[in-house]
């Protein structure tokens, strides 16, 4: 296990192969999930690209931090820990409000962004009632009383089978996150709007969203894809919001095909 201490908060990270030798993929995982979410992809690609996962703030292994935290402290200690790791370059594949940390990562310091993979993620997550109710729900009743609705979104019916040990682990890494950590990340995607900084976004980047995905569907997605030059959208089939536990094999498809399709030397293994 790797820790580092990036602006007083204790990041947990995994670094997987030799970032001065291959292209780097960063992933910055989405609301209540660990970097675990991850593996089924980064077994896939390990061997051809170097892999940074971490936990950001108040998620997994990391602090908490500082109350309140907002999608610019998270790009924050992400672009901390890419210094930390002599990491420039990098291609930051970022899932929901790890989309959010993406873009802003990139509006703040574009010179650690090759390219962007936005994956089930949009310009602007929800809406400021939907995340008060959610926070309400969850400060008065634990993360618990909502983790049906929360896995309707993540998850398609064939995965959420009740019998489905993976889906009981899942349910478990939702619950497990710590409540401070859960409800400070709600309220930074409710005070979030990238609308402006999409606009912007010049490097090579793609968006990817599972055909039914509760929390960003297609047509959300789209949107954000429609704001940035340039842009490629896919769609994944029988998927919801987290493709890299439901789909793996389609999304690292769609990444190895987008990273080869990048110029020479840019960003190709
Ligand atoms: O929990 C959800 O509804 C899904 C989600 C929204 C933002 C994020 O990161 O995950």
């Amino acid at each position: 296990m790797q820790f580092a201490r990036i602006n007083d908060v204790t990041i947990h990270y995994q670094i997987i192969g030799a970032p001065a030798d291959r292209p780097v993929i960063v992933f910055t995982n989405s609301l209540g999930t660990d970097f675990r979410i991850w593996r089924d992809v980064v077994v896939r690609l390990a061997g051809e690209f170097a892999i940074v996962l971490y936990d950001k703030r108040g998620h997994g292994l990391s602090d908490v931090g500082q109350l309140p935290s907002s999608i610019e402290d998270h790009a924050t200690d992400l672009a901390g820990l890419l210094d930390l790791l002599s990491v420039k370059d990098a291609v930051i594949c970022g899932l929901s409000v790890g989309g959010l940390i993406a873009q802003s990562l990139y509006h703040r310091r574009p010179d650690l962004v090759r390219a962007l993979i936005l994956c089930d993620t949009a310009h602007k997550i929800g809406t400021a009632e939907s995340w008060n109710a959610r926070i309400a729900a969850v400060e008065q009743n634990g993360i618990g009383s909502i983790v049906d609705a929360v896995m309707e979104r993540w998850f398609t019916p064939a995965f959420r089978r009740p019998e489905s040990t993976a889906y009981a682990g899942y349910c478990n890494m939702l619950t497990r996150q710590p409540v401070e950590g859960y409800v400070a990340a709600c309220a930074a995607i409710r005070d979030a709007d990238f609308t402006e900084v999409a606009k912007t976004i010049a490097v090579p980047t793609i968006c990817i969203v599972g055909d039914q995905d509760g929390s960003t569907p297609p047509d959300l997605v789209l949107s954000t894809a429609k704001l940035i030059s340039g842009a490629r959208y896919e769609v994944i089939a029988n998927c919801a919001h987290i493709p890299c536990v439901e789909q793996p094999e389609a999304l690292t498809a769609i990444i190895r095909a987008f990273l080869t399709s990048i110029p020479p030397g840019e960003v190709s293994p």
